[in-house]
């Protein structure tokens, strides 16, 4: 289902200075450059050994709706620089309003797992039109997957317990709240509190109700009794506003109302206090009753560790109300991803590999038009090769460590693989459907089963073995080495 945010003019939601730069490139004749560039990340969020990549579909709606409209172009003329002249050309204005996208993109599907420095989004085009997508492609993907990280790992920890997200109230914004929504669905939430998400995209919405409501009557089991009457099919009665074990009691008297009129007392729910010992209790109390069936919701600023921690000590709590935590991916707001130039083709039409240096190892680039092979056997993954296409691994090939060389793996013919990025746009037109959203839901725990517990753990990750392929290795190597000649 179509976001209609992604299909009005989005253009100008970019840094200034990807315009300006997109103005350098048209002024000295340059725009029209093939050049290639990767969307990757350098480090797993939450001290993980993993990440779900998530966002491809906003990408692809972002880059069907690309153009610049009448008002992007006007407002864009109103700009001055320093000396309070127009900053740009109208003639480049009018090159703008035209402009469509004409490149090619791969990218890895959504909810799959990836690792750092694996391009998770290559853009392939004149590099004016490649730049000009930099800011919102990370603005896309970075959040997009580090959400859906989050959720994946609040799935683990919950195992196979429902998970509901109820962020909207703390999200970052509007589109912080609608976006996480979709994330944390895709990343294992069974549903979202949040109405227009469900309506936008196909997610299961769910809810219980809030203390004003049991606030609003004179006594507690008045108010979960006018509740039941009201919504017979949607009964979870939040039991702590006043004293939590009586609060169970209560909702267990308007759950036999509602059990002799035939109707299902779904859950009850705890939302402060010690959420093991009330649960367990809770669970007795429910259970003597006759209502085995009825389940317990646990909210209130929970997150992977607190449910892993609950279930620790024998909490009985089955269904996991998850919101601020999720939705800001509160121990880490922020995904790393970067955009880097890797390539740009010479008048001859040949390769000119690019390499961005640091003085830390880990921020130096990787040239080459970059595809990721993923070996596996019938135990899962085994590790992750960057190749750059132009040069590909024929017959067995060494996998190098780029920050080791000495860590080295080899692969014969026979190993099983599957090349991570698929063509999206060819030529600027679509050439990919993004399927719908419960297939990359289930996609991503396809893919996190046959990832080995050790990259999955919460504390000390092993780390997935990723390696250049040596060639690509090779190239990255002489380029430091001549870079640093200079
Ligand atoms: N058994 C438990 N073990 C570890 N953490 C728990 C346990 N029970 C609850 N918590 C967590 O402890 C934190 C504090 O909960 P607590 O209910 O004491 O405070 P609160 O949020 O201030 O309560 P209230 O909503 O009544 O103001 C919450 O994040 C809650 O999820
Ligand atoms: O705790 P979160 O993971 O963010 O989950 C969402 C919270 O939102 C509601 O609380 P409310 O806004 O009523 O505030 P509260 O924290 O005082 O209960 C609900 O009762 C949950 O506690
Ligand atoms: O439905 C709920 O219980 C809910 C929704 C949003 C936030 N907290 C709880």
């Amino acid at each position: 289902m179509l976001q209609p945010l992604y299909n009005t003019s989005l253009s100008l939601l970019t840094d200034l200075y990807q315009i300006t730069m997109a103005y350098g490139y048209w002024k000295s004749g340059t725009a029209e450059k093939e050049a290639v560039f990767n969307l990757y990340f350098r480090k797993h969020p939450f001290q993980g050994g993993f990440t779900i990549a998530c966002g491809l579909s906003s990408v692809v709606e972002y880059l069907n709706a690309f153009s610049f409209s009448d008002d992007d172009v006007q407002y864009l003329g109103t700009l001055t620089g320093t000396d309070g002249q127009p900053l740009f050309d109208p003639a480049f204005l009018d090159y703008l309003h035209t402009l469509r996208f004409t490149g090619d993109i791969d990218a890895v599907l959504e909810g799959t797992v990836a690792f750092p420095n694996e391009p998770l989004v290559r853009v392939r085009g004149p590099i004016l039109q490649c730049q000009l997508l930099e800011t919102p492609l990370l603005t896309l993907v970075n959040f997009q997957s580090l959400i859906a990280t989050k959720a994946a790992r609040m799935r683990l920890a919950a195992q196979n317990d429902t998970l509901l997200e109820f962020g909207l109230r703390r999200a970052q914004g509007i589109d912080g709240g609608i976006t996480a929504s979709r994330a944390a669905y895709i990343g294992g939430c069974d549903a979202t509190s949040n109405v227009l998400a469900g309506k936008l995209y196909g997610i299961p919405v769910r809810g219980t109700h809030a203390h004003s409501w049991v606030m609003s009557f004179d006594s507690e089991l008045e108010s979960f009794q006018v509740y039941a009457d009201v919504l017979p099919n949607n009964v979870t009665l939040l039991v702590d506003t006043y004293d939590t074990i009586q609060g169970v009691k209560n909702a267990i008297e308007a759950g036999k109302k509602l059990k002799e009129r035939g109707y299902q007392f779904s859950a009850i729910r705890l939302d402060s206090g010690d959420l093991a010992y009330l649960s367990i209790e809770a669970r007795k109390l429910l259970d003597e009753a006759g209502f085995g069936e009825t389940g317990i919701v646990g909210s209130n600023d929970l997150d992977e560790y607190l449910i892993t921690s609950l279930k620790q000590q024998g909490a009985r709590i089955n269904i996991w109300g998850i919101g601020t935590k999720l939705v800001t991916a509160y121990d880490q707001p922020a995904l790393g991803g970067v955009y880097k130039l890797a390539a740009i083709q010479n008048p001859a039409g040949e390769w000119e590999y690019k390499l961005k240096l640091s003085e830390q190892a880990i921020k130096i680039s990787t040239p080459g038009i970059q595809q990721v092979r993923r070996y596996y056997n019938e135990r899962g993954f085994i590790s992750d090769m960057i190749y750059n296409e132009e040069t590909p691994p024929a017959g067995p090939s060494t996998m190098i460590d780029p920050y080791d060389f000495t860590r080295q793996r080899r692969f014969t013919e026979s190993t099983a693989f599957e090349d991570l990025l698929v063509p999206v746009f060819r030529k600027g037109q679509p050439v990919y459907t993004p399927p719908a959203i419960q297939a990359v839901r289930n996609r991503v725990q396809q893919q996190l089963a046959r990832l080995h517990p050790s990259i999955k753990r919460f504390t000390n990750p092993h780390a997935y073995p990723v390696g250049l392929e040596q060639q690509l290795h090779q190239l990255r190597t002489d380029l430091i080495l001549k870079m640093r000649q200079r």
